[in-house]
């Protein structure tokens, strides 16, 4: 027996108020949660039409579930352990722009929509030049959303009160505003009328917002197990921990109309939300980023496994609170609280993170959510942070796919791939070539925006680690960095 609506007695249909660009496991275990929670505890009546971004996605499933799914949420919650779940039935239907274009097009022609919601992945909200109007659909989510709102002004004549409220969850600085000037700089490029940018600017409101819950995803090993105490068939059952953090930038009218905190839902409105954003993207993204090629070399697999690690724990504890706090400028207090708190859901025993999937597009990351405290460290103290350049040591070593016989299945840009495979191809198992190596990555602008060769003392530091790790294997290498 399938999860579908005729077995699911409760099940409610809700208007749809809200769009939302991604069908992705933190989506549905994050936003479509909350808003399910709201709708069932304050009237807040709002159905969600998913969006699906890419060629390939999930919206044929939810569509065959009527849009309904089990989440499990399991970690701590008020200080006791707890496992639950629950069937979420917020989302109306699902659309896929690549072979339902014209019923994408249909959704701005709702006078009652109102929110637009995405989950797009970091590399999501990007501007691809090459975009147009008439495509159908446009490659990039911000092409296919100026369509979208395009259609909105053209349906309702610019009226301004016909605008919506962006609500980005993408970890990218200013999201919102970002998506913003991408939209701006389409509606330019594709010679849109003057007064379409002003109806953009008048009548819409964009937030940017910040999201905080680890959502490990579907359950694939236990999935067996989970559908037959379900007694029911779900393909689209996704897992995450109890906590749950929003901070929203905006309007404070924004507040009224999604009054998540009503629902007793932990959404902060905030004027500036820098200090929630630089505290999480730093420690709780830093620390995951910093640890995984570290902690995969090793031979481990898990967050959990690493962060309980005798060596590997010590390591993780020790660039926290020795390297990435002392970078930030917030209380130490509050920081160290965070720190501690952010290591407690890494135990969580009911969560399996994989490091593998924290690990796909770690070149990125680096550059995001470790570079930074690394870059920082240095000009405070003058000297180089050891655990985090060891950290970049084995994110090299990574990059050479093997942990001892086993390959490693890295995902990452095919250019960045291409790289590695090409200086690791042809290592002749010198030091020299090592240096080769470090001094090739660190100066790829691309990625880091800057040539790190240039950082005093860097590329020798590195190069000192990798040499060991390379011949000496990532155990002793550790030990060096930890003495
Ligand atoms: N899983 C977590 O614990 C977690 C927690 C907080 C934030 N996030 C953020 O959420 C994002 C998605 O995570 P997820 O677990 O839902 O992943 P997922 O793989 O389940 O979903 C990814 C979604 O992004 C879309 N997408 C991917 N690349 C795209 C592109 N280039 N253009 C447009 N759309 C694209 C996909 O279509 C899909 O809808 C992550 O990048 C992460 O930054 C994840
Ligand atoms: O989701 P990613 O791949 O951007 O990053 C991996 C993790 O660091 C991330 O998912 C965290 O678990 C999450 O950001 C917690 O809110």
């Amino acid at each position: 027996m399938k999860l579908e609506k005729s077995i699911y007695k409760e099940y409610k249909s809700y208007p749809e108020k809200i769009i939302q660009f991604g069908e992705g496991n933190f989506l549905r275990a994050f936003v479509d949660w909350k808003i399910d929670k709201m709708n069932k505890e304050i009237g807040f009546n709002s159905g969600v039409v998913v969006v699906q971004p890419l060629d390939n996605g999930l919206v044929n499933k939810l569509n065959q579930q009527d849009g309904l799914y089990t989440l499990y949420l399991n970690g701590i919650k008020n200080g006791e352990v707890v496992t639950e779940h629950s069937i979420i039935n917020c989302i109306a239907r699902g659309v896929n722009t690549y072979t339902d274009y014209d019923e994408y097009l249909k959704i701005a022609e709702n006078p009652e929509l109102r929110f637009v919601i995405s989950n797009t992945t970091e590399a999501g909200i990007a501007y691809n030049e090459e975009d147009k109007l008439e495509d159908r659909p446009q490659m990039s989510f911000p092409g296919k959303l100026a369509a979208l709102l395009y259609h909105r002004y053209k349906t309702f004549n610019g009226d301004r009160s016909k605008g919506l409220i962006f609500i980005p969850c993408e970890l990218i600085d200013k999201n919102g505003e970002n998506l913003k000037a991408i939209l701006l700089k389409l509606a330019d490029q594709w010679k849109l009328e003057e007064d379409f940018k002003a109806w953009l600017h008048e009548a819409n409101t964009f937030c940017n917002s910040l999201v905080d819950r680890i959502v490990p995803g579907y359950p694939k090993g236990k999935i067996q197990k989970i559908c037959q105490e379900l007694g029911y068939e779900d393909d689209l059952v996704v897992e995450g921990e109890q906590f749950h953090l929003w901070v929203i930038e905006g309007p404070a009218w924004v507040k009224d109309e999604f009054p998540a905190h009503k629902a007793g839902l932990n959404v902060l409105f905030v004027e500036d939300m820098t200090p929630y954003r630089i505290r999480k993207v730093r420690i709780l993204n830093g620390v995951h980023t910093s640890m995984v090629p570290v902690a995969y070399l090793y031979g481990l697999n898990t967050v959990r496994e690493s962060v309980e690690d005798p060596v590997v724990g010590k390591f993780v504890l020790e660039a926290v609170f020795q390297e990435i706090i002392p970078t930030l400028d917030l209380s130490m207090e509050e920081l160290e609280k965070f720190a501690h708190d952010v290591l407690d859901r890494f135990r969580n025993p009911f969560i399996k993170h994989e490091l593998m999937s924290i690990a796909l597009n770690s070149m990125s990351k680096f550059e995001t959510r470790v570079l930074p405290s690394l870059l920082e460290y240095k000009n405070r103290r003058g000297s180089l942070p050891k655990r985090l350049v060891f950290s970049l040591a084995a994110l090299i070593a990574f990059y050479k796919g093997k942990r001892n016989n086993e390959n490693i299945h890295l995902a990452d840009d095919l250019e960045v791939l291409n790289q590695y495979k090409e200086l690791w191809g042809d290592y002749d198992g010198s030091e020299d070539y090592l240096v080769y190596i470090v001094k090739t990555i660190l100066s790829n602008e691309k990625i880091w925006k800057m040539n790190l060769n240039e950082v005093e003392g860097l590329t020798s530091a590195v190069t000192k680690y990798l040499i060991v790790i390379e011949k000496e294997g990532i155990k002793a290498a550790i030990e060096k960095v930890m003495i």
